[in-house]
């Protein structure tokens, strides 16, 4: 697989994803403005991708404002800070990577400007590596639930491309098939972005896990009629009671799940829980341009002058997940209690806090 995004020099380089799979091209950034831009337009997509992204365009940031007195610098970096969390707004980790940054800034506050870069490039490495180990350890957990010869349905794209390596709910998939359990998987195309159709399908037969495209609609009778035997789809937001926030279509699937009996998985890193929010209500679901939905790869598709309503996301409600995988384990319902156990475990910052 090709790296999601790596920092050479004093670049952050990222496979530009809107080009997936038809051609293999690489975005740079050279400062946090170039990262925003490549958030925001989904060169780089999936949470804990975009959190490690958001942590190196800190780090470019604080490069920038290196040599203005400590005052300044801190200022500037906390403005590029502001200007970088508000690049997507549902994916919490982008949120939780730059509050992991800033905690890092201000307990390094008082060492010399050099220092703190050292400080924070190495914080963004950290988010970087540890995002992998953490997808392989959900990958291990998840296998738990995953029976012989299953056949998987998934949604969007959890994959190495939606991460730093390896993928939540593509990480259990790969570690199912690396097991010997003989899976097989059929992937949402997910309209409108295409995730499913450009990057699932695009990870998985670069690998020879066998997996069927479908087009979101099918996914109905494939459940009906008993042929999915498990659903895994990955997260953008999670509320303390387990409310989760996905790709547009999760809910629907979750819904069609409960119907036929068939059980749903969200494969998820603990950074991606939200514990300062109660439920699902509290989650800003991103809203995204009528063209995304009107254009494929640029060409119209429907007539101009329609109205478009584009969320990015839904929200699945907690009854209808059977558990969430995460790289501590699987936490089943009821959800208040388990996730809550896990806070102690993930780092915390104040964006709007004192540097
Ligand atoms: C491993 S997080 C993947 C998550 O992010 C995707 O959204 P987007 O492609 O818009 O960034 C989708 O919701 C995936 O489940």
């Amino acid at each position: 697989m090709y790296d999601t995004l790596k920092f050479e020099g004093d670049t952050l380089i990222l496979i530009d994803q809107r080009k997936l799979p038809q051609k293999v091209e690489f975005f740079k950034c050279r400062d946090y403005r170039d990262v925003e831009f490549a958030i925001a337009d989904m060169v780089v997509r999936g949470a804990p991708a975009i959190g490690a992204a958001g942590a190196y365009g800190v780090y470019l940031a604080a490069s920038e404002f290196k040599n203005n007195s400590e005052e300044v610098f801190f200022k500037k970096v906390k403005e590029a800070n502001k200007v970088l969390v508000k690049a997507r707004p549902t994916a919490v980790n982008l949120f939780w990577a730059i509050n992991r940054m800033e905690q890092a800034m201000k307990r390094n506050r008082n060492k010399p400007v050099s220092e703190i870069l050292e400080i924070l490039r190495e914080e963004a490495d950290n988010i970087a590596r540890e995002d992998v180990e953490t997808n392989q350890a959900i990958g291990k957990f998840g296998n738990e639930v995953i029976p012989q010869g299953a056949t998987i349905l998934t949604h969007c794209n959890a994959g190495a491309l939606a991460t730093v390596g390896y993928g939540t709910a593509l990480g259990v998939i790969r570690a199912a098939h690396e097991s010997g359990k003989n899976i097989k998987v059929y992937a949402d195309e997910t309209r409108p972005r295409l995730q499913g159709a450009r990057l699932t399908a695009f990870e998985l037969v670069e690998e020879g896990i066998p997996v069927t495209l479908i087009a979101d609609s099918v996914a109905a009778t494939l459940i009906r009629d008993g042929v999915i035997d498990v659903i895994v789809v990955g997260a953008d937001r999670i509320a303390s009671n387990g409310d989760t926030a996905n790709k547009i279509g999760t809910f629907m699937l979750s819904e069609l799940a409960v119907r036929f009996g068939v059980p749903l998985y969200i494969a998820a890193p603990v950074s991606t829980i939200d514990f300062d929010i109660n439920d699902g209500s509290e989650i800003v679901i991103e809203e995204r341009s009528p063209e995304e939905v009107t254009h494929i790869q640029g060409i119209q598709i429907a007539p101009d002058g329609v109205e478009v309503y584009n969320p990015a996301f839904d929200v699945t409600p907690a009854e209808n997940i059977t558990g969430i995988i995460t790289e501590k384990g699987i936490i089943e319902p009821p959800y208040k209690e388990g996730i809550a156990s896990l806070k102690s475990s993930q780092k915390k910052g104040d964006i709007d806090g004192q540097l």
